[in-house]
């Protein structure tokens, strides 16, 4: 080691160091690594030398520096694997430019409202049967990822019939996605992973999806045969976005769902947040406007969903450093790092989990981000300095989240729909929620390992009272 260089833990195995006990539990390892060396040390991972930094006030050190930190080669090199994908002269400020037009102003109030009746349609109209008054029992997160899923790719997409065919096979390659990442597919799973795509592929063609649609999905099209790609390399940027886009929202809502079930005071709380909003009192059982209710403030239900995203949201934000760095921590140490090392943060561990910021971190209080005033409580401290990043589960810097607020309001959107037309309750009311997926850390939302079995009923009476 030079002087001033982090705590270097190299890991017994040459050049593999660190990966499998990283592969298998990111969060567990970092945690141990954590306990070991402090809030900043570099690790050995397949090959790579990575500055692991777990001091939330000293994220902007990386985050606000794109010059020495860059995060382009990485994605690179992510894409190539999991999508098969590379794109020829890209141009990532171009295409981060387009995604922020679409994703904000009228396209976002485009968007949500058509989210929201995709949603109404799919949870309400289409149970509409005489059988719908009967309880269907169901797997939780089963139902929620099909639900936000389908709903969201009709709105993208806008492609009535291959939505559930394109959710099945979605489904197959979302849960071969982290071994993708990793390269370490066992031959028959990389068969399947390999044909799922090609399927995905297929179906994401201009042969099988609308041409003359005014779609997001199309005018993404639009843009890359602007940028000179051709039908190959659109196929396959439009299945990493169809991941992107899709792959958070079903499971948060699974999450969010999950809590309220275990936790009844919490769903209590909700219910009668959504009692008192005059839209949907007021519309009984039809679908409430969809500006209406993104007018209403709803501080219990942002303090859920901001509850749920700091338990089950593990981002990893890695970055490439360019140059040789003197990275400047919040209190004043300085470190040395090494121009073609990496550096990643994993908001997940601190501050998200972090005892010192979140009083017990590991239990669920749905009031957490609430002040007594029911305001949004936003003033989190570590080492006396308040903190300006308290939860990430969104990224931050130029890569972070451009669907927020859109995904903020379809999760939104669909809990407070079932919750006002559909009776939801736990199969065994004793029932726990399942662990995490350990190997899903660093791939964003959470999955669970297993599932939570639920049963359902649409409401019968006039008034949609949750
Ligand atoms: C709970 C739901 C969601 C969460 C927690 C989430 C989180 C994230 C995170 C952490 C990133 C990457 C940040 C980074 O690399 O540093 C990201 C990127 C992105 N998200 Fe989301 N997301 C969610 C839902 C959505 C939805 C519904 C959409 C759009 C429909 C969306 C669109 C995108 C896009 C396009 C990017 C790529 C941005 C870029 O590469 O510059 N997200 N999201
Ligand atoms: C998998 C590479 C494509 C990145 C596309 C986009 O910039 C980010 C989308 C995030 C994605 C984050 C998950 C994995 C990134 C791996 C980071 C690493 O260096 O290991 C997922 C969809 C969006 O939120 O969660």
């Amino acid at each position: 080691r030079r002087k001033n260089e982090p705590p270097l833990d190299k890991g017994h195995i040459p050049w593999l160091g660190h990966a499998l006990e990283f592969g298998k539990d990111a969060a567990k390892f970092l945690a141990r690594m954590k306990e070991k060396h402090g809030d900043i040390f570099t690790v050995c991972v397949a090959g790579h030398y990575v500055t692991v930094l777990l001091d939330p006030s000293s994220f902007d050190g990386v985050l606000g520096d794109t010059v020495s930190f860059d995060f382009s080669r990485i994605r690179g090199q992510l894409v190539k694997r999991i999508f098969s994908l590379q794109l020829p002269n890209s141009d990532p400020a171009l295409e981060r430019a387009w995604m922020e037009t679409h994703f904000q102003g009228v396209s976002l109030r485009k968007l949500s409202s058509s989210m929201s009746s995709h949603l109404y349609n799919l949870l309400v109209t289409n149970r509409n049967s005489c059988s719908s008054s009967m309880w269907t029992e169901d797997e939780l997160f089963g139902f929620c990822y099909s639900l936000l899923f389908r709903a969201g790719y009709l709105t993208l997409f806008e492609k009535e019939d291959n939505a559930a065919a394109v959710y099945r096979e979605f489904r197959k390659f979302d849960e071969l996605l982290t071994k993708l990442a990793r390269s370490t597919l066992k031959r028959e799973e990389g068969k399947i992973a390999r044909a799922s795509q090609e399927q995905l592929w297929e179906l994401l063609s201009p042969r099988c999806l609308n041409e003359d649609s005014d779609s997001w999905q199309q005018s993404y099209r639009r843009f890359l045969r602007e940028q000179g790609m051709d039908a190959d390399v659109q196929n396959k940027a439009l299945l990493l976005q169809l991941w992107t886009t899709q792959c958070n929202a079903g499971p948060a809502a699974f999450w969010i769902l999950g809590f309220l079930l275990t936790h009844p005071e919490a769903m209590e709380a909700v219910k009668l947040e959504i009692r008192g909003l005059s839209t949907l009192q007021n519309t009984s059982l039809q679908r409430p406007a969809l500006n209406q209710l993104e007018a209403q403030h709803t501080p219990v239900f942002d303090s859920v969903l901001k509850e749920t995203l700091r338990l089950t949201a593990a981002v990893m934000i890695n970055r490439e450093v360019m140059q040789e760095k003197v990275l400047r921590m919040a209190d004043g140490r300085e470190y040395l790092l090494r121009r073609g090392d990496r550096v990643c943060l994993f908001p997940f561990l601190s501050p998200q989990m972090d005892p010192e910021i979140h009083q017990e971190p590991q239990m669920f209080k749905y009031d957490r981000f609430l002040t007594p005033s029911r305001t949004l409580k936003d003033d989190f401290y570590k080492d006396g300095r308040r903190l300006k990043y308290y939860i990430m589960p969104w990224g931050a810097g130029r890569n972070s989240c451009v669907g927020r607020e859109f995904a903020a309001a379809a999760i939104r959107q669909f809990v407070f729909l079932l919750l006002t037309h559909l009776d939801l309750e736990l199969c065994h009311p004793d029932a726990k929620l399942p662990p995490v997926n350990p190997k899903r850390y660093g791939f964003g939302m959470l999955q669970p390992d297993g599932d939570l079995q639920v049963r359902y009923r649409l409401k019968t009476t006039r008034s949609a009272d949750p």
